[in-house]
């Protein structure tokens, strides 16, 4: 799939589904196009699809790191000569490999279910040329035995302009695998390919008139998970919390080097003397020196507001610094309230991070 095609969709998040996804090959290489939303994958054989599902789960670092984008996936057991109302409406529907296995009167139902039911912007569906098998050694009749037929490039062309006629379709015409040298024109590639477009909208048409009551819901959902995602506020939260927290530490560790360089030597080698010390470093400094802090909240007064509530965070009174231990410790002294009391001797500062004795 390229972006010119993926612009004629919806710019705001694309929603595919894969009719026949079998293994979930193409979901698993669709899953990585960023501008994918909502990712769903069907097939009658439920059996083949929860062997390979898995492979769409979110990995360690969709976790660790995630990104704004959103991705749901679905994978659902169920015939595509069946109606669900979940799959209405999508950007684009793929069925690659797919039609050939359907018997004829299985043909007309899926095209009424896909263009007439589903109403998708956009179809892709490929199947295999007939005119191409005289270049594959061993196939004397079809490719698979499965195959119900095979059809030539002026069959399926006959069938994709019925159907764009009938239900309001136009459709361009590709393919995969060449044929050798000089007879390309002749026989045509081996995967025929067509590329259907939604004209005019969906109400111009001879969609099916359903209304609600009729809606369906006849497959059934093996398998959904949803990419973890900035999006949600609570996945911001986590994230900009271990940056902070990070962050943080990385400014404080700085100023002790400082410290121990400069001229507390003594004293910042103390551990005994700094037990219970609490170093404060003020957020517009962790705002202003660290880039991924100030991406993910905004704007100072947001890091604020979102460090406020936060139980793995400590701030000062005012909540105008995260407070951190000058040396590595379980815990800090706190007062009544939970935080150290604000009686700050803010003796030795750099760059406005202060070290308070409480
Ligand atoms: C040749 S495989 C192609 C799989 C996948 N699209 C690919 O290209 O790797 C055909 C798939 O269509 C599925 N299939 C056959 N009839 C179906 C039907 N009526 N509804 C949904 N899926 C069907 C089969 O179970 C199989 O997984
Ligand atoms: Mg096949």
């Amino acid at each position: 799939m390229n972006y010119v095609a993926l612009a004629f969709l919806n710019p705001f998040g694309f929603t595919v589904v894969d009719l026949g996804c079998g293994e979930c090959t193409l979901l698993k290489m669709l899953k990585f196009h960023h501008e994918i939303e909502l990712l769903v994958g069907v097939d009658v054989n439920g059996a083949k699809v929860k062997k390979r599902m898995h492979g769409l789960a979110p990995i360690s670092t969709d976790y660790l790191e995630p990104s704004y984008d959103q991705l749901c996936v679905e994978l659902y057991q169920g015939s595509v000569t069946q109606k669900d109302a979940r799959l209405k409406g999508f950007d684009l529907v793929t069925s690659i490999e797919l039609i050939e296995h359907l018997t004829p009167a299985d043909v007309e139902l899926f095209s009424e279910v896909v263009f007439g039911y589903m109403t998708p912007k956009m179809v892709i569906i490929s199947t295999p040329n007939s005119e191409f098998n005289i270049f594959m050694p061993g196939v004397s009749c079809y490719r698979h035995s499965d195959h119900k037929f095979e059809w030539t490039r002026a069959e399926f062309r006959s069938w994709a302009v019925k159907v764009c006629l009938d239900y309001g379709y136009e459709v361009e015409f590709t393919g995969v695998g060449k044929a050798p040298q000089g007879q390309q024109e002749a026989v045509g590639f081996c995967t025929q390919i067509g590329v259907f477009y939604q004209l005019g909208g969906r109400d111009c048409c001879k969609t099916l008139l359903v209304n609600d009551a009729e809606d369906l819901f006849s497959y059934t959902l093996l398998y959904r998970v949803n990419y973890p995602s900035l999006c949600d506020n609570n996945i911001l939260r986590r994230v900009l919390v271990s940056e902070v927290l990070y962050g943080a530490e990385k400014l404080k560790n700085r100023w002790m080097e400082e410290q121990a360089g400069g001229i507390c030597d003594a004293v910042a080698l103390d551990p005994v003397h700094h037990a219970g010390e609490i170093v404060a470093v003020p957020l517009d400094v962790l705002w202003s020196c660290c880039p991924k802090v100030s991406v993910l909240s905004g704007s100072l007064g947001n890091l604020k507001h979102l460090l406020m509530d936060e139980p793995n965070i400590k701030l000062s009174q005012d909540s105008s610094a995260v407070l951190v231990n000058h040396w590595e410790q379980d815990d800090y002294n706190l007062d009544d309230s939970g935080y150290p009391e604000a009686s700050l001797h803010s003796h030795r500062c750099f760059r406005g991070i202060c070290q308070c004795d409480y």
